[in-house]
């Protein structure tokens, strides 16, 4: 298939201004009826690709007039410290959702704090009682690089019935749940990790390709099927030949374009969808305790209750 550059790139920028136009004026709506929406995101020690994250989390959450904080905790923080202060957040009924930044330090198991958040307020879907639900198809909070990703493959128009698509990486929060959207939507799931024998053989197959593991050009035009998609996850950062540091994804585009029909730019693909869907999950998540609220109290409005 010929296409020009232009059509190639599967933006992400045009999905995500869709997504945050509507959850404005969700949370509007909410805030004019009491239930203000306030995310909150829990970073422990420094990570470059947390950093680009939860700077942009902030100036979407302002643009879609969610209030947005960050807490930000030192890497020797001890597992018992951290769950006290989600189960505070929990308890805070200002609090409509609770994000905890991956990766945390290797003294605390990040299964843990996960479970800590309740699920009411869980907006990654990544509490043990959560990721289920994307297992028995309920898709509406899914984890939001995943449903970012599927969101992307969508705007090429191929039909994910039996499309065969290969993940690249099987992390809980980016490749599995990947995989069990897509088999929701019909799609042959092939999924690749470290111990895959030849992660090439498998990538050339796909019509549509997902890349997730966080290395630099790990993906070349000799791995990718002509005519294919390829989603590139990867928010990785290193220093350009101009000494400035710079975010690259995990698929070395400069060769990849040249063969696949779609490729996903970075930064500019799943990133900026991703920040969106997690505003949106705000919202999901806001209405999931109204309806609590209104099943507890009888009442819709929490003005007029007071
Ligand atoms: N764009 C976005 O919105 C987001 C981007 N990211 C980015 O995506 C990338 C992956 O993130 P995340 O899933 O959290 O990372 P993890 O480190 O948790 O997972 C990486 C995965 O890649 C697999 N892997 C490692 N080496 C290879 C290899 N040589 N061949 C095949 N598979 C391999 C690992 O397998 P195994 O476990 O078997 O070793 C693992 O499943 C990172 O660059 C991250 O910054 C992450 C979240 C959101
Ligand atoms: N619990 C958890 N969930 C995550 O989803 C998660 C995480 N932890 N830890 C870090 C990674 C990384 N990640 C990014 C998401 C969006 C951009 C993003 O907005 N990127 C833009 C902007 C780039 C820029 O401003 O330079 C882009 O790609 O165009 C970046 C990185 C989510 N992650």
């Amino acid at each position: 298939m010929s296409l020009s550059d232009d059509n190639r790139y599967l933006r992400g920028g045009p999905v995500a201004q869709r997504i945050i136009a509507s959850v404005r004026e969700d949370a509007a709506t909410a805030t004019a009826e009491g239930f203000p929406p306030k995310l909150i995101s829990i970073t422990v020690g420094d990570t470059a690709a947390v950093d680009v994250y939860v700077r942009n989390q902030r100036a979407k959450a302002a643009l879609a007039g969610i209030d947005f904080e960050e807490r930000r905790f030192a890497a020797d923080i001890t597992a018992g410290e951290l769950e006290a202060a989600i189960h505070g957040l929990n308890a805070d009924p200002r609090v409509t959702g609770i994000i905890i930044q991956r990766p945390v330090p290797a003294h605390i198991p990040i299964k843990i704090l996960q479970a800590a958040v309740h699920p009411l307020k869980d907006v990654e879907g990544m509490h043990p009682a959560s990721i289920g639900n994307i297992v028995y198809n309920q898709l509406d909070l899914a984890p939001c690089t995943a449903a970012a990703s599927v969101e992307l493959l969508k705007e090429t128009g191929l039909d994910l019935k039996g499309l065969e698509v290969v993940i690249v990486g099987h992390s809980e929060i980016v490749g599995k749940p990947i995989a069990f959207l897509l088999m929701s939507e019909g799609a042959t799931v092939t999924v690749c990790h470290h111990m895959t024998r030849s992660v090439a053989a498998h990538a050339r197959r796909a019509d549509a390709l997902f890349v997730a593991v966080g290395r630099p050009r790990l993906i070349k035009a000799d791995m990718v099927k002509p005519g294919a998609a390829v989603i590139d996850i990867g928010i990785n950062a290193e220093t350009g030949p101009d000494g400035e540091s710079r975010i690259v994804g995990d698929v070395d585009a400069e060769s990849v374009k040249h063969v696949a029909s779609w490729i996903t730019p970075v930064p500019g693909g799943v990133g900026p969808i991703t920040v969106a869907i997690l505003l949106r999950n705000t919202m999901v998540a806001l209405s999931r305790q109204r309806a609590r609220y209104q099943a507890t109290y009888g009442v819709v409005d929490k003005l007029a209750a007071e």
